[in-house]
């Protein structure tokens, strides 16, 4: 029996059925895994959170559908958007009313981070960074990574340009960058002023941030800081909306040529040399230790082991590894250790020992994880497995998945099987499965493994319906068939 269940070969060691299925569940999550974000997305230019924020209690489903002017034809799938929701922790699914009705709730992140009318909305930073503009260039990693041409990024790659090139010449991009940079920078300023505020800010005069953006940061460090005269340095069309602005002055330059005199920022969006090029840049512009100059940097520091138990799958390390990445795609960027920090803040300084380096290091790698709106993680997944009480159907089993075949591709398989069937909406992808035609042709009748997911109620009745029939006049099939459904029908199968 044991030998029955070693099923493949992973290197010199067997594994078994259980494992090779464990396997590629994990395959198809990291796989998957856009559908989160995907999921989210629309979660958030729905405004699914604002509505059930604004009643207050948990949203009976019938009118989240009526408040977002859902068609009635998704209801379906909008239900099935929103299990996905819940199941990656964005919202609650309750019940409201005398009649228990399917409801929703807000949980922590989505009360936070995704309700508008919050200071720490998150919104505008999901939507830039799920941009089209943004995630597109991922497509091309591995081209970028051979690319004779060696652009810079994975971005310059697809789009012809650098992303701040890009935003210089998409007056409508640079808006939603810009917007979106500031949602984070803006929570990240709370957390920082709350935790480091009084250690690195007090007794400054002066300061500027150095690809400051549209202000988040200075002007919340300016709030908590009056006596502060904040600045925030950046391209000339990002502060163009900062022009008059009572709280923050507005500098337009390029900070590879120099930086205002005060005290700067820096960011993760550069490589070794250019971090280290803006920072002598902020050195020059800063005036001696003694007399308060000081560089701060607000980044993350990467640190790939937990504290505790020093595993490396904590979902700090996950944050870390997939900002990381992504900051290699639209930027030469790079998340670094404390000690590649140490490195820069020493390299950058006119002096040779760290001692005389005058940067100090905030780490907010916790800070960030704890910051985290979505989790891209693990998803578990159910199968649906045809039993080996069915193998006896196996010459003549047919592994139908209507999810890829049009409605007519559909309706012409099951003609072609002498069940002509009324099949509304089944399969809602256009691809076609002219394949299926010709082993339809070839096999009289049988089909046992049925995948419904995509077929409409109504379609997956009338093809279970018309199944049966076909079953109780052909009894070899009869209990086959409607094993085969009972197992459709259970997910945890
Ligand atoms: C990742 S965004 C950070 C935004 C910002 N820290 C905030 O709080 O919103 C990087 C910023 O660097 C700016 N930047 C890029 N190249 C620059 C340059 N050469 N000189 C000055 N700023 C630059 C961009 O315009 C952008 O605002």
């Amino acid at each position: 029996m044991e030998s029955m269940n070693k099923s493949g070969i992973h290197g010199d060691q067997e594994v078994t059925m259980a494992e090779l299925v464990r396997d590629h569940g994990h395959l198809w999550n990291i796989t998957f895994s856009y559908v989160n974000s995907m999921a989210l997305k629309c979660a958030v230019e729905l405004g699914i959170a604002d509505v059930i924020h604004r009643h207050g209690q948990p949203l009976p489903l019938s009118v989240l559908l009526t408040k977002l002017s859902i068609l009635p034809s998704r209801t379906d799938s909008f239900r099935r958007i929103m299990r996905l929701l819940v199941h990656s922790g964005l919202f609650a699914s309750s019940t409201a009313g005398d009649e228990e009705e399917e409801a929703y709730a807000l949980t922590p992140i989505s009360a936070s981070f995704l309700v508008t009318s919050k200071a720490d909305n998150m919104s505008p930073f999901v939507l830039t960074i799920l941009d089209p503009v943004i995630v597109n260039p991922g497509h091309c990693l591995s081209r970028w990574f051979t690319s004779a041409a060696e652009p810079p990024t994975a971005f310059d790659l697809f789009h012809g340009k650098s992303v701040f090139e890009l935003t210089g010449n998409n007056p409508e991009f640079n808006v939603n960058f810009n917007l979106g940079m500031a949602a984070d920078a803006s929570f990240m300023a709370k957390l920082i002023l709350k935790q480091y505020g009084d250690g690195v800010f007090r007794g400054l005069r002066s300061l500027v941030d150095v690809g400051g953006g549209i202000g988040a940061m200075a002007t919340a460090i300016a709030e908590a800081f009056p006596q502060i005269k904040c600045a925030v340095f950046d391209l000339p069309h990002v502060v163009s909306s900062l022009q008059g602005n009572p709280t923050v002055a507005a500098i337009a330059g390029n900070m590879f040529e120099f930086v205002p005199p005060a005290d700067a920022w820096i960011l993760h969006d550069w490589n070794d040399e250019d971090c280290v090029r803006i920072l002598r840049n902020c050195k020059k512009a800063i005036p001696p230790k003694e007399e308060g100059g000081k560089v701060i940097i607000i980044e993350m520091v990467m640190k790939l082991e937990n504290e505790e138990d020093g595993s490396i799958h904590d979902e700090t390390t996950e944050t870390q590894l997939l900002l990381d990445v992504h900051m290699m795609v639209p930027a030469p960027g790079k998340e670094r250790s404390e000690a590649e920090w140490k490195r820069h803040t020493v390299t950058s300084s006119p002096h040779s020992d760290a001692a005389k380096s005058d940067s100090i290091l905030a780490p907010t790698g916790k800070l960030r994880s704890e910051a985290r709106v979505a989790q891209l993680g693990q998803q578990s997944f159910s199968f649906i497995v045809v039993p080996p009480k069915l193998s006896f159907l196996a010459p003549r089993l047919i592994p139908l998945d209507l999810r890829c075949g049009s409605a007519e591709a559909s309706r012409s398989f099951f003609a072609a099987i002498s069940l002509s069937l009324p099949l509304p909406d089944c399969g809602s992808a256009e691809a076609s499965i002219t394949s299926l035609d010709a082993i339809s042709l070839s096999l009289p009748l049988a089909v046992s493994t049925l995948n419904l997911p995509c077929g409409s109620a109504e379609a997956s009745r009338s093809l279970l319906t018309n199944l049966r029939g076909e079953a109780s006049r052909s009894p070899s099939l009869s209990t086959s068939c409607h094993e085969a459904f009972v197992l459709a029908a259970d997910p945890s199968l």
